[in-house]
């Protein structure tokens, strides 16, 4: 079904279902419809973005209409033939093959996502295809989840209420389900603002340069990768998965934490080496890890990693609150109709 607003506003008169729209279109409606870009929808993205492109008037798209299944690979191909602007999300891979079954007509591309690991971003840009992300408007959302996850890992939740649950709750114990605190630690971060109330000592953080402008707002000092698996009680990784991330933790930087130290990642799960981490866990030389990413997602219920106490797994949810995916929706669909307009896109990555 392909729609567009004006087509759509008619239809609403002669009160059709959508999915007779284009067998109600007179042949009028049809021509204009038909001159309007056409886009491309991977997903059934929240209802913000799907208004915006609704009532802009200057597309008409197709959309796979789910949010339990991706669309499959070859009906993706089929789709995108001919398209002017995809939309797509993280869980697309946009490669040459895609690029070659959508053909010399698609200008725009727009994730709804902030990483852009699924990208081919040499062969977009080989084709002159602009691309739109969507940066800061999970920002909140994905801290928020981090700090969630850093003190239900560190203080054991996911154990306590299990034993709570399964009678393993006898007598209060000395040191029974012991954490670690956040009270007088050293924290490497991007997350510091939300964690400066816990009474933090010292923020470290890392980067390929330092960032005084950002760094300063915390009171956070520059270290090299080495000291900051070195000095953090508390270890969070935020960066985008590119190739000089790519299981930058890994055997060497678990080796340097301290034993008492907590790894949290809500990146992506490629920037860790998944086997060095479960060694490193099971062996005692770092103390826990939260994860809200893994290779594969959903990483298999059969994997190493859910048998260990001391690893919280969760299914990619850090950007996950109705107001963020709502504004990441609209954000997306907004990159998508400027870029299609020749315009400067709200948030366009440089190719
Ligand atoms: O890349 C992103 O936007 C996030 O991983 C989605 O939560």
């Amino acid at each position: 079904m392909w729609c567009s607003r004006t087509a759509l506003h008619r239809l609403q008169r002669i009160a059709v279902t959508p999915l007779n729209i284009t067998g109600g279109l007179t042949s009028n409606m049809q021509r204009e419809m038909s001159t309007l870009p056409r886009v491309y929808v991977t997903r059934q993205i929240p209802p913000e973005g799907l208004k915006i492109l609704r009532e802009s008037g200057q597309v008409q798209f197709q959309l796979w209409d789910s949010d339990d299944i991706p669309v499959p690979r070859q009906e993706l191909l089929e789709k995108v033939k001919g398209v002017d602007g995809l939309l797509c999300v993280l869980t697309e891979k946009i490669d040459a093959e895609l690029l070659e079954a959508a053909g010399p007509n698609l200008k725009v591309l727009s994730t709804m996502s902030v990483g852009f690991d699924h990208l081919s971003l040499e062969e977009l840009k080989k084709r002159g295809i602009r691309v739109g992300y969507t940066p800061d408007v999970l920002t909140d959302a994905v801290a928020e989840l981090t700090v969630a996850l850093l003190l239900t890992t560190s203080r054991r939740l996911i154990e306590a209420t299990h034993e709570a649950k399964t009678g393993g709750w006898g007598t209060w114990r000395t040191l029974w389900l012991c954490g670690y605190e956040l009270a007088n630690s050293t924290v490497g971060v991007a997350i510091a603002e939300r964690l400066a109330p816990f009474k933090v000592k010292k923020f470290i953080y890392t980067d390929v340069a330092p960032r005084p402008e950002l760094a300063s707002i915390i009171n956070a000092e520059y270290v090299s990768l080495d000291e900051l698996a070195k000095q953090s009680d508390f270890l969070t990784v935020c960066c985008a998965l590119t190739p000089e991330t790519k299981e930058i933790c890994n055997k060497d930087l678990f080796s340097k934490m301290k034993n008492t130290s907590i790894f949290i990642n809500t990146s992506r799960g490629g920037v860790v080496n998944q086997e060095d981490l479960y060694e490193a866990l099971s062996t005692g030389q770092i103390a826990g890890a939260g994860l809200d990413v893994t290779v594969p997602e959903p990483l298999p219920t059969n994997h190493p990693l859910f048998t260990l106490k001391n690893c919280v797994i969760l299914p990619h949810i850090a950007s996950a609150s109705y107001s963020t995916r709502n504004a990441m929706s609209a954000l997306a669909a907004n990159n998508l109709l400027l870029g299609l307009r020749g315009e400067p896109m709200i948030k366009e990555l440089k190719l």
